[in-house]
């Protein structure tokens, strides 16, 4: 239609299925260029008020309420990414994560190498500049056949490799391990001789793990003079633990010197031990080869400090290294037997359970003529190992980390090189779907979640229910050591040392729960909790204690 007012221009006659086509080829468009920015956006991002400062805070200082918006993100999300500082970190879960984070086949492309040479070893390891190039520079890998290209190089000269295949060795064969539970039950039982069959003792369950169990594990694997030697060192122990994330950080001195202070005694007396050890033992003779002897304590720590020192490192280094080892052994150890005693000895039905179970391992020590449990069939009772596997499914909580490599994908995201994968325990561990049972959520410890009944029948012909270990969930959901290359080398014993201190004290006495006492020594009305200020830093421990009556049963 022409237009009748001033200068025109001729429209074309629009027909309505000219109109339809283009509106909908337009529709068509924005659908497609919408598709294409989001899947070029990446996996979700997790909200960040602040850029890269509000999650990084808060990762830091509240780590709760961070993993908690962490764990909203990935109902519906396998991968999330966000920032902390410069780093573009990607959380992951669920089966394909975590195989990638985990598995054989990435071992070169996804390692905790730069975790280590970035944060572990200058602070924990007190290594310099210098010694840290030493790790950077040594591209051979972590396996036992190097990288292409690397082969060159001498086999004890191989850092990430020898370093964890001592401890992989050492620490995780079944014939060093034997000795070392031998050696804790001896240990531990010693220990608890000065509870007598005379007189009730009321005790803490707290000082309890925190003194003689851990005690005990130390004398263990760095032999008695450790703490001969500094008899406070349990003490200087406790307190390194509690600023190990904070040394971690590298909060400069300036701003905070308690945790470079505790630090610093905590080595010290690691050092007095060591030069002593060294000056002492005779590498040539009877002991090279043994499984334990007093100077060294364990087989693991001795080939440690062999290689060590044979690789050029310094007292100090060697002596912060077994700090770290130290660390490793107890930090995790030590709640989980204390949430384990607690959550047995608070529920009577549950205590009388786990007694008879015990009874079922309980032998007289050959050497001592005095009652004792037989070690490998207690790791096979079904309700203690349900009992194991719900505390360190509930308690245990941290991210494990690794640095991508070289681009990967999971569940069809790309991970950039440069960027950091984490696989959050809290997120895997307190799925509903996995663990949650109709009157158990995933939430609450649940002492059998882990048991299944089967009926079995007698030669008589009498038929009963047989309690059996089956873990509630699938593996990808639970991986307390984390896993791969980097995986737990101490897992098996720490089931072990933890099972035993746990069986010993609860078959050895009678127990009188007496009540739950807040950290300023004042009574409670509600029972423990994990103190949440632990959310990612590894064990969550109680955030109060209970006191106990025992009596040794005579
Ligand atoms: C309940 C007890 C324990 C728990 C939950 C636990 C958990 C872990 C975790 C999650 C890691 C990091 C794994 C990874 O990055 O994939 C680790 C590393 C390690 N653990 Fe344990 N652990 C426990 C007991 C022990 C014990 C008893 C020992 C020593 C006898 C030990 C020795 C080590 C060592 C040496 C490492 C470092 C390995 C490396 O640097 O690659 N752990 N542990």
């Amino acid at each position: 239609m022409a237009s009748t007012n001033g200068p025109t221009m001729a429209l074309p006659e629009i027909s309505l299925s000219y109109l339809l086509a283009s509106l909908l080829s337009l529709a068509a468009f924005v659908f497609l260029v919408l598709k294409l920015s989001s899947s070029g956006r990446g996996p979700r991002a997790l909200a960040d008020p602040i850029p890269r400062v509000f999650n990084t805070l808060q990762f830091m200082l509240n780590n709760h309420k961070f993993m908690i918006r962490v764990q909203n993100a990935m109902r519906d999300s396998s991968v999330v990414r966000c920032y902390l500082g410069p780093k573009a970190v990607y959380l992951v879960t669920g089966q394909q994560g975590l195989r990638t984070v985990f598995g054989r086949e990435l071992v070169h492309s996804v390692t905790n190498q730069e975790q280590m040479t970035g944060f572990a070893l200058p602070t924990l390891y007190r290594m310099k500049p210098d010694e840290v190039r030493r790790w950077e520079n040594d591209k051979s890998g972590v396996t036992k056949i190097p990288i292409s290209g690397t082969e060159h190089m001498p086999s004890r000269q191989r850092l990430w490799f020898n370093y964890e295949h001592i401890y992989a060795e050492y620490l995780g064969k079944p014939q060093y391990v034997k000795p070392q539970v031998d050696m804790f039950r001896h240990t531990f039982g010693t220990a608890l001789e000065r509870y007598s069959a005379d007189e009730w003792k009321t005790i803490s369950i707290l000082e309890l793990c925190r003194g003689e169990i851990a005690g005990a594990a130390i004398s263990v694997l760095f032999g008695p003079d450790l703490v001969k030697l500094t008899p406070d060192f349990i003490d200087r122990f406790w307190s390194f633990d509690e600023h190990v994330f904070s040394l971690v950080l590298g909060i400069p001195k300036w701003i905070n010197s308690a945790p470079s202070k505790a630090h610093d005694r905590y080595v010290a007396a690691i050092e007095t031990w060591l030069n002593r050890a060294l000056t002492k033992f005779d590498w040539e003779g009877p002991d090279a080869e043994a499984d334990w002897e007093p100077r060294f304590g364990a087989r693991a720590v001795r080939e440690m400090v062999k290689w060590m020192k044979e690789t050029g490192w310094r007292t100090e280094v060697i002596a912060a290294t077994m700090g770290a080892l130290a660390f490793a052994l107890n930090s995790n150890s030590i709640p989980t037997s204390t949430w384990m005693l607690m959550e047995i000895i608070k529920s009577p039905s549950l205590l009388q359970a786990v007694r008879e179970e015990l009874a079922t391992v309980t032998i007289t020590d050959p050497k001592t003529g005095k009652q004792t449990l037989d070690s490998q069939k207690l790791v096979t009772l079904p309700l203690l190992q349900s009992v194991w596997t719900e505390t360190l499914r509930l308690r245990i909580n941290f991210n494990i980390t690794r640095d991508v490599k070289e681009p990967i994908t999971i569940d069809g995201h790309t991970i950039p090189k440069g960027s950091m994968l984490q696989a959050p325990m809290m997120v895997a561990h307190y799925d509903e779907a996995t663990w949650g049972a109709p009157d158990h959520s995933a939430s609450e410890f649940w002492a059998e979640r882990h048991i299944r009944y089967t009926n079995v029948t007698d030669s008589s012909g009498k038929t009963s229910a047989s309690r059996q270990y089956a873990m509630a969930g699938r593996a990808t959901s639970y991986f307390p050591f984390g896993g791969g290359a980097n995986m737990c080398p101490g897992r098996q014993y720490a089931k072990f040392e933890v099972l035993m201190a746990v069986g010993l004290v609860l078959s050895q006495f009678d127990i009188q729960f007496v009540g739950w006492f807040k950290p300023d020594g004042s009574s409670s009305d509600h029972p423990a909790e994990s103190d949440m200020r632990y959310c990612g830093a590894g064990a969550m421990p109680p955030d109060r204690d209970m006191k106990i009556r025992l009596r040794r049963i005579s």
